[in-house]
């Protein structure tokens, strides 16, 4: 039976041919190289101290799990709000038919604002990267549940040539195996399970230990107060993703500010235990 995963990436890998007839491979490929050179997501992420827990805040509109989320008008208000409260880098969901992002939000977030912008997407195809970095993105997402192992290496490879790192998504202890084989340097567990949109916070902690040591590591999903943001980065997390909880403040940049402090509070203890 397809599973949620299944039927998102069939609805992703069609509208990306609708795309690709207007902007074929090879004109997208130098709309890429016209932009200019990807800002460094991955010192971003590592924080300025290792003390620091940095929120990857995400703009998201409507969601499978929840439905509509939020109106946002001006992703790029809303993004340039995430950065004043001291967000490391802005996700930005681009996916139209769950989500009802668009690659236009991922060019005005990156007018708008000087930190990295991931477009978070589902990659299943060489065509998105360039497409990514050809509307601005410094990082994207490779999910590896949805790659095999081969497909996994030469997207991430393509990132890096175009200058740009991925956030590579793993949900099981094997996912992690498979993103440390592939060399990858930012590596996230998604407590939502995309097959079953299960969300367990514990399910970080359970698998914090397997994570690999020369990675920045990112909890994704699940964050609906300060307190999430603390659990995971007493579990060992140096950055944490959060969608929902953002887009429903009425206050993101104070938002993003309560979720550093405690997170930096709990990464304190982290580093004190271990
Ligand atoms: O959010 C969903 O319902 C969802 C369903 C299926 C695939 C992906 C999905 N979300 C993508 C994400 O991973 C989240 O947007 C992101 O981690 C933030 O999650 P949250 O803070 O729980 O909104």
């Amino acid at each position: 039976m397809a599973t949620v995963l299944d039927e998102i990436i069939e609805g992703v890998r069609e509208d990306m041919l609708q795309r690709m007839e207007q902007t074929p491979l090879d004109e997208m490929k130098k709309r890429a190289r016209q932009q200019k050179p990807a800002l460094d997501a991955l010192a971003a992420l590592c924080g300025a101290s290792p003390e620091t827990v940095e929120i990857i805040s995400e703009v998201k509109r409507s969601s499978p799990s929840k439905g509509e989320l939020a109106d946002i008008p001006s992703p790029a208000d809303l993004a340039a709000s995430y950065e004043a409260g001291g967000a490391a880098v802005i996700s930005v969901l681009t996916e139209q038919r769950r989500f009802k992002g668009s690659l236009a939000d991922l060019a005005a977030v990156r007018e708008r604002v000087n930190i990295p912008v991931l477009r978070k997407d589902f990659t299943v195809d060489e065509y998105q990267i360039w497409e990514a970095r050809a509307f601005g993105a410094d990082l994207v997402l490779l999910i590896v549940a949805a790659l095999d192992d081969e497909t996994l290496k030469r997207f991430l490879d393509l990132t890096h040539q175009l200058g740009m790192n991925a956030l590579v998504e793993t949900h099981t202890v094997e996912e992690i195996e498979r993103a440390k084989a592939v060399g990858a340097k930012i590596v996230g567990v998604n407590v939502r399970n995309l097959k079953t949109l299960e969300v367990n916070n514990g399910h970080f902690g359970e698998l914090a230990a397997h994570l690999p040591a020369d990675a920045v590591t990112v909890a994704e999903s699940g964050v609906a107060g300060a307190q999430d943001v603390a659990a995971y980065a007493a579990a060992g997390a140096q950055a944490v993703l959060v969608g929902e909880a953002l887009v429903k403040s009425g206050e993101p940049t104070r938002s993003v500010r309560d979720f550093r402090e405690a997170g930096a509070a709990a990464r304190a203890e982290f580093l004190n235990r271990n």
